[in-house]
């Protein structure tokens, strides 16, 4: 399956799925959000494992393999509709970068109202691939992620993100990133190296 002599990776196509599918996945991440954010009591926690379980089987026969469902694939979605990607939206993209602006939720919590330091990696992993990808860099893999915290990240600011190719050399792609509030307080800065696959590298 594979659409470049650049490694083994999989051809992912475009999803367009019914609106039905955004308003799942947004439903979904509420979701995330109550289930870190909520005491039940003891009967409202049955009834809500009772539905979660129900809902469960009720997608469960309908698991495809990777590249099949639309969760990924689907670029007018936030996140493209992955519920592990962040919930951001892509402002730009091109070759000379990439941009996005979203919100770290309550599910994305790390302790005091601060987003947990790992979704930072989360947020400029994605966004290395699409810049590498936009660039028109064969497919590659992330050799190295480096993140400067400079500031505490907070959840639900609008915040922006914003990354470009600084340099090639043979298979290796350097990527910068920032990652700023709305009146361009920086939050963190990252670089990264990606590594183009060779042919039938995973
Ligand atoms: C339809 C809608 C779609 C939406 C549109 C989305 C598009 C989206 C596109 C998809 C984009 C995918 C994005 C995937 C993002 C990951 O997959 S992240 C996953 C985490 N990363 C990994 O799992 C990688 C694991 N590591 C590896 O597989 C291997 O180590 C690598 C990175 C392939 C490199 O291994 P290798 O091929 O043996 O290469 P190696 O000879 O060691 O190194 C090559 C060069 O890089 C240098 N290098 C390698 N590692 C390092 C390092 N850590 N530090 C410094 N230098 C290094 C070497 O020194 C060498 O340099 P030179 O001697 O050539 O100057």
């Amino acid at each position: 399956m594979s659409d470049t002599p650049h490694g083994g990776f999989p051809r992912f196509t475009p999803a367009h799925p019914p609106a039905d599918f955004g308003r799942l996945v947004e439903a979904l991440r509420t979701i995330q959000d109550l289930a870190v954010s909520t005491d039940l009591p003891e009967e409202q926690l049955a009834a809500a494992a009772d539905q979660a379980e129900k809902l469960a089987a009720a997608m469960a026969p309908y698991v495809v393999p990777e590249g099949a469902s639309p969760a990924g694939r689907s670029l007018e979605l936030p996140g493209r509709g992955s519920l592990l990607l962040m919930p951001w939206t892509i402002e730009k993209y091109g070759p000379d970068g990439v941009q996005s602006t979203g919100v770290f939720r309550r599910y994305h919590l790390g302790g005091n109202a601060a987003a947990h330091g790992g979704t930072l990696p989360l947020l400029f992993d994605d966004l290395f691939g699409l810049i590498q990808h936009g660039y028109g860099r064969p497919r590659s893999r992330t050799a190295f992620l480096h993140i400067d915290y400079r500031a505490v990240t907070p959840l639900d600011q609008q915040l922006r993100v914003s990354g470009h190719v600084t340099k090639v050399e043979g298979r290796k792609t350097f990527i910068e990133a920032v990652l700023t509030d709305l009146d361009g307080k920086v939050l963190a800065e990252c670089n990264s190296l990606m590594v183009s696959l060779l042919p039938g590298q995973p």
